[in-house]
């Protein structure tokens, strides 16, 4: 889709957001969905039984974070890495072997065609993931690869490039396997691997995915397949497209992602249970909490490891608030009454349920505030062009539930406002979610706001458990006092 129809699409939600007040705007205040069969995120109809099952209804109004289509995001509205001054981490298989980083793509002695292709993409030198990683991968006797490092650091350009430079043109068949969570996550790697093999002809590249019928039995002659779990699975073992064991390179993208879904999980193993030994596996992912580790010790024998850690979020920058209000119209007072005295640059305000952030942003119109909003019924396209227009400024405001709280930087936001403190499945304060939402990284050092609205003994109880965790304390702000307001924010 280009970006034109994106925007489109996004007038269009825009435009008929005000229709969606209509319904809430009645001033019944419901405290449980009747129980009648609903739609979950995917518009598939859940009975409410089982919506009670998957944690009651609390959670099951939420919006939810579908990992996939978060990380699909970060693709879409990233430009250039993600700048990153940590270092990098290295565990070598064989710690007395010397250890090669790169900090041009020359010394890769990449076949003439690849670097120019390289080259042509924008890159000029090996990003701080690449510099250790490409070295490793393109070693011979090949090496095995577990990396880790934030989304945005150049992972999936790095393991392109070590696949198009991999494999034998003159051999038409399938080489190199790659795997990825999600058809469109495996279509966006491939547009990588186009547009840096665009100088080698001679490499082609075949696409693992739902509705790509191929005739059984007749083997492909792509070097490269991409693909997600499912299909590829098929290809290799159903329908023989692919020969296994002359698979030389196998690549896992986004193990984190793959793991969160059981079937991805147990279709990547059955994949690497048909490969050779001596294939070389590298597996990527963005996080590495226990659960993928074991994973990905499972699918990688004897690796090398890089790790490149994440800057840390602090709150030291920010001036942290708490508001009592009794409902959710005063807390739109509230907040309107912030805004009328504060000057914000860009301001972003979440909500836990896909209701609320429709009411409000249907209010704020009203109020001539020009606000965008995020939330999970959009597509990722559309999500993606909501958020291309705030950064650029064409929104002050930004309302959103839970589906933007991760990954995205809008360095101009000045106040971050939680209109509902962010809970997990038991009631408790999130946190995490709540560093997400209002920490900035110390690298950029820029100064903050955050104001949680509190209309409960229960949301009160969930800013002192913040307070505890973090150690920082959040002040009460009385939003109908102008002159404190304005000595409190300054
Ligand atoms: N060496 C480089 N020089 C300049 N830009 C680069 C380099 N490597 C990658 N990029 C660009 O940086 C952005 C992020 O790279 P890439 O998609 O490879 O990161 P990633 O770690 O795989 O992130 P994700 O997991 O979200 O896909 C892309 O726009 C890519 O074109």
């Amino acid at each position: 889709m280009s970006r034109d129809s994106w925007a489109a699409a996004v007038d269009v939600q825009e435009a008929t957001t005000p229709l969606v007040q209509l319904d809430f705007t009645k001033k019944v205040e419901r405290l449980r969905p009747p129980r009648t069969m609903r739609g979950d995120i995917n518009g598939n109809v859940v009975p409410e039984e089982d919506r009670a099952e998957n944690g009651g209804w609390r959670s099951g109004e939420a919006d939810r974070v579908d990992l996939a289509e978060q990380s699909l995001l970060n693709k879409l509205i990233r430009h250039s890495l993600v700048r990153n001054r940590n270092q990098v981490e290295v565990l070598q298989r064989d710690p007395t072997s010397p250890l090669y980083s790169v900090k041009t793509f020359e010394e890769l002695r990449l076949k003439p065609e690849l670097l120019r292709g390289v080259y042509n993409m924008g890159f000029n030198r090996p990003s701080r993931i690449q510099e250790n990683a490409l070295p490793m991968m393109l070693a011979q006797p090949p090496q095995n690869l577990i990396a880790q490092s934030q989304s945005g650091t150049g992972k999936t350009a790095a393991f392109s490039l070590a696949m198009l430079s991999h494999v034998n043109p003159a051999n038409k068949w399938t080489q190199c396997l790659c795997i990825s969570p999600t058809y469109e996550l495996a279509l966006q790697i491939g547009q990588v691997i186009e547009q840096m093999g665009k100088f080698c002809p001679d490499v082609k590249l075949a696409y693992g995915i739902r509705g790509n019928r191929l005739e059984r039995g007749v083997k492909l002659q792509e070097q490269i397949v991409i693909g997600t779990p499912g299909t590829v699975l098929d290809w290799c073992t159903k329908y023989k497209l692919i020969d296994p064991k002359k698979i030389t390179m196998f690549v896992l993208d986004e193990a984190d992602v793959m793991i969160a879904t059981q079937g991805h999980r147990d279709q990547s193993i059955r994949i690497h249970r048909q490969l050779t030994k001596d294939c070389q596996m590298l597996l990527f992912s963005a996080t590495f909490e226990d659960s993928v580790w074991r994973f990905a010790e499972q699918v990688v024998s004897d690796p090398n490891i890089i790790r490149l850690k994440r800057e840390e979020e602090t709150l030291d920058t920010i001036k942290q608030f708490y508001v009592v209000c009794k409902g959710k119209e005063d807390k739109f007072t509230a907040l309107c009454n912030l805004y009328g005295s504060l000057t914000i640059a860009q301001a972003m305000i979440f909500c836990r349920t896909r209701k609320m952030a429709a009411w409000l942003t249907a209010n704020l119109s009203i109020e001539g505030h020009q606000v965008a909003l995020l939330s999970g019924e959009m597509t990722v396209e559309q999500r993606a062009a909501v958020i291309e227009r705030f950064r650029n400024g064409k929104e002050k405001v930004l309302i959103t539930t839970n589906v933007c709280s991760r990954g995205i930087d809008v360095e101009q936001v000045s106040l971050v406002v939680n209109f509902d403190l962010p809970v997990d499945l038991d009631g408790n304060a999130d946190n995490e979610t709540y560093l997400h939402r209002i920490g900035r990284t110390g690298r950029f050092g820029r100064r903050g706001f955050a104001v949680n609205m509190v209309d409960s003994e229960h949301s009160m109880d969930i800013v002192h458990q913040i307070e505890m965790h973090f150690n920082r304390k959040i002040t009460k702000l009385d939003t109908s006092n102008l002159e404190e307001l304005e000595r409190l924010m300054s």
